[in-house]
């Protein structure tokens, strides 16, 4: 399945005649395990064999409206074959997560623009899992479960999408009727970017300021039907669309939606931790953020995104540059591959190592969030906090690093990487899409500032710190000595730390200033740049010390060869970031100029190790032809053929002369003007 059949070209043959180390031991860590590596393969063959997909139709050539049609026919061919497939596994819902962990990258091949069922799969059961009581489980996750209803998460308005205490939708109890009356009193307060909303779904959990004895008591969630079961016409008092054309995403169908007195039964509002009685009495939660609980898991799942978009945009990118020959290193030689030049290297190896960093943190993370949920489920709540921060702000550090990382390979791949077909629009679509949705991203690094800032008052007054902020105790301890540079991956990992804590000292003492004028909140904002540069940092620190501590555990369990290939990517990434941090670890960290002449040219070593893993690791990151779709990035490296074959299913080359010649050009030319 993940090679086609076809010659592989001379050039990356010969790249894969010299790799020195087993591409499958690495396939299956990326994948965590041989046996998930074989699911993963049968999983991917079992949809993508499928004819009925018609997956030879290019979609990115139909209009906006064929576009969302056909992503509704294909995800349907895809969700009978999900259900039939559960119940030949046995219909577990082990089996069920194990299915749909392996959908995600191919529902990418599959509907290349966007998932229009994507939010009932994900927020929409999430939110019933996570948020009802039992009595409301019950009732819903069947229904859920079997698609007999089909929903989206539905919490932004035009007005506000951040600053989701300021929603405007209400709905209001009635004890007498047992009822929610649902109202969008303003243009703003209309629902807008759910995905999946326009036209697909007829139910969503819906964010609104709950009013009750004549108290508003903050937003709630209420699971709502929005359209008939039968006819799919909006039901009475709900006005709903599509949002339009966007940067991306043209076919999750996200939508609006506002409400006209919409009646809403008493037992749909979720009611696992806010809980409002019969009468009317409103009941507070233990935590009032435990109403954000499925943003946090969401967060946590884009680690692993992100890191899938930095692996598949380097592996088209690299692939390409070993096959593509151009500009002679000495003058009398015959072209090189590109990847000869350095700068090309410096392009796409730290990319690759960003991948593999970024599934340790994504490991990492989400075994943090299970524990803590763990907790929570026991009533214990005290680590929510530290949960919320670190899954903000590796959501936004990681998301940029994509996105950032993908336009960097677009760009290694020349003009060619400017074509669609080069696959590498799609991913920088989605990308920069992660950036902004699930909490923008400077929004989100404020958030892990105010932990970070916070931490730092803790450690100032002797208290005790977590374990992931223990570096802001070593500042502290230098008491305004910097921290001596020392050139091990530890060393790395301490100016990191050390540029971190300056960072956040900076920002504390900002706020210390200026709250002698100003109150606090104003003090904040004006220190506002130092607090997203100070979280940024913080995670960075947290990525290269589960890096750090990720691979050395690795490196214990693989063979010798592989864990060279691990040890040469960590150092990768440690010595690349420092050098993009230079300006940030000058500031707090004794390094000489030396120094850093000396990490330059460690980069270098660095490159010439990697260049012969390099292939191996793109090639064990597995992805498929269909997967990777790219003229470029395909297993056999034939690029040109792809090119021209791909360029021959234009639109336009369909016939010799198109008839705008005869319209208009001929007329035009024959005019004389
Ligand atoms: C499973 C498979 C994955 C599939 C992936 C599917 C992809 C589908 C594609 C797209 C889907 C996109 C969906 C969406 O975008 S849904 C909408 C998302 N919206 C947001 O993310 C909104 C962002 N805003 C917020 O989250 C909040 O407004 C806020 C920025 C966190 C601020 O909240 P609030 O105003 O209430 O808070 P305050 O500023 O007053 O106080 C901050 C204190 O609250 C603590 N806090 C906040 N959140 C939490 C939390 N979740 N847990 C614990 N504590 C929390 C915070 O720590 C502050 O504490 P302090 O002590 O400092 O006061
Ligand atoms: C592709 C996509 C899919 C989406 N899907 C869904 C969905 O399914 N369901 C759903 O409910 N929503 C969805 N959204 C909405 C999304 O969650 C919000 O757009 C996002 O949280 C950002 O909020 P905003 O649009 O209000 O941005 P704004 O907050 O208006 O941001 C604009 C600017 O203001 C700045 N800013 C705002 N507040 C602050 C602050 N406190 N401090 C400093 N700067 C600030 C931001 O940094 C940014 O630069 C989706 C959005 C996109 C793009």
């Amino acid at each position: 399945m993940s090679k086609n059949l076809s010659i592989v070209n001379k050039d990356l043959k010969e790249e894969r005649d010299k790799i020195n180390f087993n591409v499958e031991e690495f396939t299956n860590w990326f994948y965590g395990g041989a046996e998930k590596v074989k699911e993963k393969k049968y999983i991917e063959n079992y949809f993508l064999s499928d004819k009925d997909l018609n997956l030879e139709l290019d979609t990115s050539y139909l209009s906006y409206k064929d576009k969302y049609e056909e992503a509704v026919r294909r995800s349907i061919v895809v969700y009978k074959k999900l259900y039939k497939l559960h119940n030949e596994m046995g219909g577990t819902h082990e089996d069920f997560v194990k299915i749909m962990e392996n959908l995600r990258f191919t529902m990418g091949a599959i509907n290349p623009e966007g998932n229009p069922f994507v939010l009932h799969f994900s927020m929409f059961a999430l939110t019933i899992m996570n948020m009802t009581n039992d009595e409301q489980k019950a009732e819903w996750l069947p229904r859920i479960f079997n698609c007999n209803i089909l929903g989206t998460y539905a919490q932004t308005e035009l007005g506000h999408g951040t600053y989701i205490q300021r929603l405007e939708t209400t709905a209001t109890y009635d004890p007498k009727t047992k009822e929610f009356t649902l109202n969008s009193p303003t243009l703003t307060s209309y629902k807008w970017w759910p995905g999946n909303l326009g036209h697909t779904v007829d139910h969503a959990i819906v964010m609104a300021q709950l009013y009750s004895q004549g108290k508003c008591h903050g937003i709630q969630p209420f699971i709502v039907q929005l359209r008939d079961s039968e006819t799919h016409k909006p039901l009475p008092g709900i006005d709903i669309g599509d949002i339009g054309n966007k940067v991306g995403f043209q076919t999750v169908n996200n939508g609006f939606l506002g409400f006209k007195n919409v009646k809403v039964p008493y037992k749909n509002m979720l009611m696992k931790n806010s809980k409002l009685l019969e009468d009317g009495t409103f009941i507070k939660p233990k935590n009032a953020k435990l109403n954000y609980g499925t943003m946090v898991i969401i967060r946590v799942h884009m680690i692993i995104d992100a890191a899938c978009r930095i692996a598949k945009a380097t592996t088209i990118a690299l692939r390409y540059s070993l096959v593509r020959r151009q500009s002679p290193i000495n003058p009398n030689e015959i072209e090189p591959k590109i990847i000869e030049h350095i700068t090309q290297q410096n392009k796409i190896f730290p990319g690759i190592a960003k991948a593999v960093v970024f599934k340790c943190m994504a490991d990492y993370l989400t075994k943090l969030h299970l524990s803590i949920t763990q907790e929570g489920n026991t009533g214990n709540l005290a680590r929510m906090p530290e949960l919320h921060a670190l899954s903000c702000c590796l959501k936004a550090v990681c998301t940029n690093e994509d996105a950032k990382t993908v336009e960097v390979c677009r760009l290694s791949c020349g003009g060619h990487g400017f074509l669609r077909s080069a696959g590498l629009d799609d991913v920088y679509r989605n990308s920069t899409a992660a950036q902004t949705y699930e909490g923008e991203n400077t929004v989100m690094l404020l958030q892990a500032a105010r932990f970070l800032i916070k931490s730092f008052n803790e450690a100032r007054n002797g208290g005790s710190l977590t374990e992931g902020v223990k570096y802001l105790f070593d500042f502290i301890g230098r008491n305004g000595k910097r921290e001596i540079f020392d050139n091990s991956i530890n060393g790395i990992l301490r100016a990191i730390q050390a540029a971190a804590a300056g960072r956040t000292y900076i920002a504390w003492k900002h706020i210390e200033d200026d709250k002698r004028h100003n109150s606090i909140e104003v003090a904040t904002n004006l220190a506002g740049v130092h607090l997203t540069k100070a979280a940024e940092l913080h995670g960075y620190v947290c990525l290269l010390q589960v890096g750090i501590e990720e691979i050395e555990k690795i490196i214990r369990n693989v063979s010798p060869a592989l864990g060279l290939v691990f040890k040469n990517i960590l150092e990768l990434f440690a010595v690349d970031l420092i050098l993009n941090k230079i300006g940030d670890v000058i500031q707090h960290v004794d390094i000489s100029n030396e120094d850093i002449e000396k990490l330059e040219k460690q980069m270098e070593t660095l490159f010439k190790f990697f260049r012969t893993s390099a292939i191996g690791v793109v090639d064990g990151f597995d992805f498929s032809d269909p997967i990777i779709d790219s003229t470029l990035g395909s297993y056999d490296g034939n690029v040109y053929e792809n090119l021209i074959n791909a360029a021959r299913k234009s639109p336009l080359n369909q016939e010799d002369v198109n008839r705008t010649f005869h319209l208009y050009i001929k007329p035009f030319m024959k005019s004389n003007l």
